[in-house]
């Protein structure tokens, strides 16, 4: 990924280079074209700036030994959180991951969590989804029903998982329409800064690539600014037909925890956590677009942070 080693500084610097030479040969066509680059450029920088300044504060990078002290911090986060949103709203919406996330969840099955948890106030959605059918390997809801959903009481009436009849479109447009539904009735709040939803709390996974959700780089879905839920038919990491939530819907959220374990991760993760003063690149990860109204909680092993040392 050394293309991501390239400054806006560096190629705004070419471009005013080559401005120069362009003038000097008096065509016309190259210099109105290249002062165009120049101004995109330029504007680029600036909003890059102004989104890590606006990131700054939100951010907590909690860096542990192994997975299981990963697992174990991560139910008392979780646990304390449905105490404090059960009490202020009476209810805990969740939305969760595939992936590892569901079996770094384990903790919550066991003493005090199991029993001291109200489950019964907890509402549960799917960050993204297969298109698959429910009961198919490849299914999110599957994975966190046979893993974690089976085992607690939570009632399944609260739990939204899509509907595997339709085809992506058709799903990705139905679960937004029960969404918007969903804040209607007041069962969902809606975040006071957007017209989105306001999550109580989501369970990000990241890929080694970077990707969050089904948002993989090289794919437009990540640029959405108005939909809540897109769908995405060529995804890199199979199967390839999945929705997603959409990143003005994720950033809407109170808690964002951002669970990444395993070696694998650990060039994404030094890009996402590196400094604010070096975040010159032109194509950020998709990773980096999380950005919660509320709180971004990192949760990392060693094997994860074996690259980034701050
Ligand atoms: O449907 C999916 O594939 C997931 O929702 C996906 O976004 C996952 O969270 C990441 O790929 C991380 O997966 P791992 O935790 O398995 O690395």
């Amino acid at each position: 990924m050394s293309f991501l080693n390239f400054s806006s500084g560096d190629i705004y610097k070419s471009g005013v280079a080559f401005w120069v030479n362009a003038l000097s040969s008096s065509n016309v066509a190259v210099i109105v074209v290249t002062f165009a680059l120049a101004i995109m450029i330029t504007v680029r920088s600036i909003t890059s700036l102004q989104k890590w300044k606006s990131e700054k504060g939100k951010v907590n990078v909690l860096k542990f030994h192994s997975e299981e002290d990963v697992a174990v911090s991560l139910a008392k986060y979780i646990a304390d959180l449905s105490a404090k949103f059960i009490k202020e709203n009476g209810c805990f919406s969740v939305v969760l991951s595939g992936g590892t996330l569901i079996d770094t969840l384990r903790k919550l099955l066991e003493p005090p969590y199991i029993h001291s948890i109200d489950w019964s106030k907890w509402l549960i959605f799917f960050l993204d989804e297969r298109v698959v059918p429910l009961s198919h390997p490849d299914s999110n809801y599957k994975l966190a029903l046979d893993g974690f959903l089976s085992k607690v009481p939570i009632p399944k009436s609260s739990i939204h998982a899509i509907n595997d009849k339709l085809s992506p479109e058709d799903a990705a447009h139905d679960y937004e329409s029960r969404l918007k539904q969903l804040v209607e009735k007041g069962t969902l709040r809606k975040s006071g800064s957007s017209k989105f939803a306001n999550f109580d709390l989501m369970l990000l996974g990241m890929g080694p690539d970077g990707h969050v959700a089904s948002l993989f780089c090289w794919h437009f879905e990540r640029f959405e600014k108005t939909r809540w839920v897109t769908f995405i038919k060529d995804s890199p990491k199979p199967p390839s037909q999945r929705i997603t939530f959409t990143f003005p819907l994720i950033n809407a959220a109170s808690e964002i925890a951002m669970v990444v374990t395993g070696e694998d991760a650990a060039d994404a993760v030094k890009i996402a956590l590196r400094k604010p003063s070096s975040s010159s690149c032109c194509f950020p990860l998709p990773v980096e677009k999380v950005s919660p109204i509320g709180n971004l909680t990192w949760f990392l092993d060693s094997h994860a942070t074996s690259g980034y040392h701050r």
